[in-house]
Parts: structure tokens; C-alpha cells; sequence
């Protein structure tokens, strides 16, 4: 009998990304689909419905009961509130979840099965319940670069990362998107006629982006600018994205021995995709010939971009990477500082690896299972 798959947060941003990728791969084709909304319970359910054609309420603990497997991509706070309600009325079903809520804790794996499939196939074989879909950032970090990771070269990285307006969610982007028209309408006239001054022109730009850009959402002006804090503030001086990427990086890779991993997060004014200047140490000055085989070995996502210009221009972008599974990784080098220290650029779309991607592979592992 095929598993009863509860669908939660199926209509969001991430939800929707993940619906298309399992449409794309016919995941429906294996599952008994059950859509859930916290606002429309008895509504029409998507066409990928099968038998259950309405919405159940996403709230009903007896509905959300009935499932095998609950995918949500409805966020936190839904997160937070339902499935401590859901466990202790005794559900012992499979939780997928795109929210970070459960990745640190104990009884949960977080899922990126290229770089982590062990990690997984142990915590099923221990009776692991709750997969949780990585932060964005070290998602890509890790598709990037797992090879490195893999073959226990790396001693430490830091990662400067350029984050999508994507990350803070659909009105972010949105308001990124406003805040680009705003700027360009403050000066389309002179734009319009050649021989205005450059300087008259950034002087309205940078009055606009101070006074008009939209910051309904983001706490600065994006458009035209970026800003070097993502996430809550910790007592240690790091933003919580930052915390995220030592504390994640290592329980992905399941290590007993922490790696460390640290840098700053700061938000750019890209759509979706997700970037990183990373500098790492490596625990042996190896060829760089042999770096790239390793890198290109990581997994068969990693699209490899010599550290050429003219080729790096043109592959190494959001424009060039934006809406595909594979994770651009270039401007691979040794640095100034010695012959172990590696410099590496890796994007990627932050809404497929870094967020609906690994969750509708974790549900193909459960089925195969
Ligand atoms: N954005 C990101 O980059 C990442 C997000 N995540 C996690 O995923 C969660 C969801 O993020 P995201 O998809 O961006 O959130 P969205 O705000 O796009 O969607 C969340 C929910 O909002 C409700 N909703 C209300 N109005 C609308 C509307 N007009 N269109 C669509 N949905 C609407 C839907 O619930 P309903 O149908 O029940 O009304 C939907 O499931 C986050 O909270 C986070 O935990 C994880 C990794 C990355
Ligand atoms: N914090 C990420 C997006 C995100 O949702 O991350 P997390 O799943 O760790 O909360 C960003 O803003 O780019």
C-alpha cells in the first residue's frame, strides 16, 4: 500500500519550489498525497491530489494523525506548535521539515543526502523519526565542496557569504524588487539624456535609497546596497545564520571532532541564489590538480568553473546558476598565506539544495527504505 503523505506549507515559497521538483520527478506517482492549509481546511486541494481531494485543516492533530509521513513547509512557529502536540498524542510517523526548529535537537538528522546519506541510513536504522532540510547557506556550502570534506582535508573554513533577498522569504523579494524601482525611477529622466552628470545622478540615488527605498521587511535598504547581519543577535558577537554554519556544517557531516567553521553572513540584493567566498585550510598542500578532481568528485551537482575570467563571468553568477540544482564551484586557488590555504567561490539556488530539494529526497529514501 502506498504511504499516506501529509503535505503542510505546500503553497508557500519553499512549498511551491518543492511541489515542482516532485512533480518533475513523479514523486506523486509513489505517494497517497494529503494537503493541509492553516487557512483554507475543505478548500480544493492541487491537481496532484489523489483520493483526498479537499484540504484538511493543518491544526488537526486526529488529521495530521493519519499520515505515514508529514512534509511541512509551513515554517517555525507551525512547527513549534503542532508537532510536540502531534508526538504526544502518540503519532510515530516520519516529520520532514524545512524549518530550523528541530535541527539541533538530539532525535533529529539533518538531510543532504549527497553529502550525508550514512548519517541518514544510520538514523533509520536507529529508529530516527524527525529529517530536517539544512540552513541554505550550508547546504550549498556543503554540495560545493564535499569532496574536501569527504576525503577529511579541511581544518578549517571561513565562509563570507552573499545571501538572496530569497532567504528572508516571497515579500522580501518583493520588496527588494520595489526598492530596484524606486532608485531607477528617482532618475530616469537623466538616465534618459546622455550628458547628465554621473555625480547628479548618484546624488538622487543615494538621497532615494535613504529615504525611499521600501524597508517594510528587510531593516535596510536593499536595493542598491546590502546588509552584513542575517538573523537573530548572539551574546558572542555572531548573527544566528553565522552560528548556524559550524553548528550544522558539523552535525550534517556527522563529526565527532568539530571543524571549525565561522565568517560573516551579509544580505545582497540577489533574487535566489545563495553565495560564499570561502577560504579554507587544508590539513596538506595538495596539487591543485588534484583539489579539483576532489572537488569535481563530490557529488554530480557540482558544476566546476576554472578560474578563468572570461569563463567565470559568464558561469559563476546568480544569472548563470539561478532556478538549477547544480552548484556552481570556481575561483578555486591557493592563497598569498601558504600553500595549504584554498580559496574557493561556491553558488547555488537557495531555494532548490538549499531548502525543497533535500526534503523530497529524504521522502524518496523513506520510500525505498
Ligand atoms: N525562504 C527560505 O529561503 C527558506 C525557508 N525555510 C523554511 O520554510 C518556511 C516557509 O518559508 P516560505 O515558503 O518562504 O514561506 P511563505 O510565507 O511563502 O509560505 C508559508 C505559508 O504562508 C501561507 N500563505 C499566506 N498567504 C500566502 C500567499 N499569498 N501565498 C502563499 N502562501 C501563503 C501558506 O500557508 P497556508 O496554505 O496554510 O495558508 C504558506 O504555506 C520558513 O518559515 C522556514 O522555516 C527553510 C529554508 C529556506
Ligand atoms: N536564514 C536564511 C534562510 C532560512 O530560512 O534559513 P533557516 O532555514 O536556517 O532558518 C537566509 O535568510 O538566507
Amino acid at each position: 500500500m502506498m504511504k499516506q503523505v501529509g503535505l503542510v506549507g505546500w503553497r508557500g515559497m519553499v512549498g511551491s519550489v518543492l511541489m515542482q521538483r516532485m512533480q518533475e520527478e513523479n514523486d506523486f506517482d509513489h505517494i497517497e498525497p494529503v494537503f493541509f492549509s492553516t487557512s483554507n481546511a475543505g478548500g480544493k486541494a492541487p491537481a496532484q491530489a489523489k483520493k483526498e481531494t479537499t484540504l484538511k485543516d493543518a491544526n488537526s492533530i486526529d488529521e495530521l494523525k493519519k499520515c505515514d509521513v508529514i512534509i511541512t513547509c509551513q515554517g517555525g512557529d507551525y512547527t513549534s506548535e503542532i508537532f510536540p502536540k502531534l508526538r504526544a498524542a502518540g503519532w510515530n510517523g516520519y516529520w520532514i521539515d524545512a524549518a530550523s526548529t528541530l535541527r539541533m535537537a538530539d532525535d533529529a538528522i539533518i538531510v543532504l543526502d549527497p553529502v550525508n546519506a550514512h548519517v541518514i541510513k544510520d538514523g533509520l536504522k536507529r529508529g530516527v523519526k524527525n529529517y530536517i532540510g539544512g540552513n541554505c547557506t550550508n547546504s550549498i556550502l556543503l554540495m560545493g565542496v564535499n569532496g574536501l570534506f569527504r576525503e577529511g582535508l579541511v581544518e578549517w573554513v571561513s565562509s563570507m557569504t552573499y545571501q538572496a533577498a530569497s532567504g528572508g522569504g516571497a515579500n522580501h523579494m518583493r520588496e527588494l524588487l520595489k526598492g530596484m524601482g524606486v532608485v531607477h525611477a528617482a532618475v530616469a529622466d537623466e538616465l534618459a539624456t546622455p550628458s547628465s552628470a554621473i555625480l547628479d545622478i548618484d546624488r538622487k540615488v543615494a538621497h532615494t535609497i535613504r529615504k525611499d527605498v521600501p524597508t517594510e521587511y528587510f531593516p535596510a535598504p536593499l536595493a542598491g546596497g546590502l546588509i552584513p547581519w542575517i538573523d537573530k543577535q548572539l551574546d558572542n558577537g555572531q548573527s544566528k545564520e553565522e552560528w548556524k554554519g559550524q553548528a550544522e556544517v558539523n552535525k550534517i557531516l556527522g563529526n565527532t571532532d568539530t571543524i571549525p567553521v565561522d565568517g560573516l553572513c551579509v544580505r545582497i540584493g540577489a533574487m535566489r541564489c545563495h553565495s560564499l567566498a570561502l577560504t579554507l585550510k587544508l590539513k596538506k598542500d595538495l596539487p591543485l590538480a588534484e583539489i579539483e578532481n576532489i572537488i569535481r568528485s563530490g557529488n554530480p551537482w557540482v558544476k566546476w568553473v576554472p578560474n578563468d575570467r572570461a569563463i567565470t563571468e559568464q558561469e559563476l553568477t546568480p544569472a548563470s546558476i539561478t532556478g538549477g540544482l547544480q552548484i556552481g564551484v570556481g575561483r578555486v586557488r591557493k592563497l598569498n598565506m601558504g600553500p595549504e590555504y584554498l580559496s574557493a567561490f561556491v553558488i547555488g539556488d537557495q531555494l532548490l539544495w538549499g531548502a525543497a530539494e533535500p526534503l523530497r529526497r529524504m521522502l524518496r529514501i523513506l520510500l525505498e527504505d
